[in-house]
């Protein structure tokens, strides 16, 4: 049986007046890393709020980890990073990690083992003003895998980031995925598709696919993952 940690029902959220989020139902499996695309403003980190429980529904449901998604006993069992940096400029990473790892209860092994996940040893006592942007992201990443969290929302994790280091966060979700947890990862970066082991390709609120890059590719008969949104946002037109 597919392990949810993630179960969504025909989900309706309005920000500014507008359907933002369109009777969406669907749920996230465990042990997997499910990509979240669309263009710009489709609604992607509306969906990743309501998922964490700091989106208003206006109907509809959110089950995250068997509980209504928001609810207190979540609280330290997910991380979430949203496309903000959420660490504090005037710590070092090893002070932000610390005071992250009181806050949850995690101890000084999961510190050093999420220093190490996001590969920022070497910087582990600079502060975080001071360092590259890539590297402030992967700092406040690294607060989100404090505490083993057995579901991992990310909002567009790997922007302004170089190859190789999206190249190896993408290592990094999937050996998380590979322990066990939920990854849903944002972006609107179609190439990142590939990386997925499911995609859902979201537009306008909606979802216009949700699958295997795999199968999307030979549903629309073309071998990118650009060109067959182009072909599923056609046929959507046309239906
Ligand atoms: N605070 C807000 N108040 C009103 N409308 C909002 C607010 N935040 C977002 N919206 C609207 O909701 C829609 C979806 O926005 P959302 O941020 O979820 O999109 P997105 O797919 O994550 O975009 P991006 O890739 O640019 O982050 C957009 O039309 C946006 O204008």
């Amino acid at each position: 049986m597919m392990n949810n940690a993630v179960v969504v029902d025909d989900l309706v959220v309005h920000r500014g007046g507008h359907e933002v989020l369109r009777h969406l139902s669907f749920s996230i499996a465990a042990g997997q890393v499910t990509g979240l695309l669309g263009p710009s403003g489709c609604g992607k980190s509306t969906l990743m709020r309501a998922i964490v429980g700091v989106q208003r529904l206006t109907s509809g449901s959110v089950q995250v980890l068997g509980a209504e998604a928001g609810s207190a006993p979540l609280r330290d069992r997910f991380g979430y990073v949203t496309q903000d940096v959420s660490v504090y400029d005037d710590l070092t990473v090893g002070e932000n990690l610390a005071f992250f790892a009181s806050v949850l209860g995690a101890g000084r092994d999961d510190v050093a083992r999420a220093v190490a996940a996001v590969d920022l040893g070497p910087q582990v006592d600079q502060v975080v003003g001071n360092l590259s942007g890539g590297q402030r992201s992967r700092a406040s990443l690294a607060v989100a895998l404090l505490g083993e969290p057995e579901l991992l929302v990310l909002d567009e994790p790997t922007v302004g980031l170089d190859p190789v280091l999206r190249r190896d966060l993408w290592g990094l979700f999937h050996r998380i995925a590979d322990g066990g947890a939920a990854v849903l990862v944002s972006s609107h970066v179609m190439d990142e598709a590939e990386r997925c082991d499911r995609l859902l390709l979201m537009r306008d609120g909606v979802f216009i696919a949700d699958d295997t890059p795999d199968a999307i590719r030979a549903r629309t008969g073309v071998d990118d993952i650009e060109q067959a949104f182009l072909a599923l946002v056609d046929e959507a037109g046309a239906a």
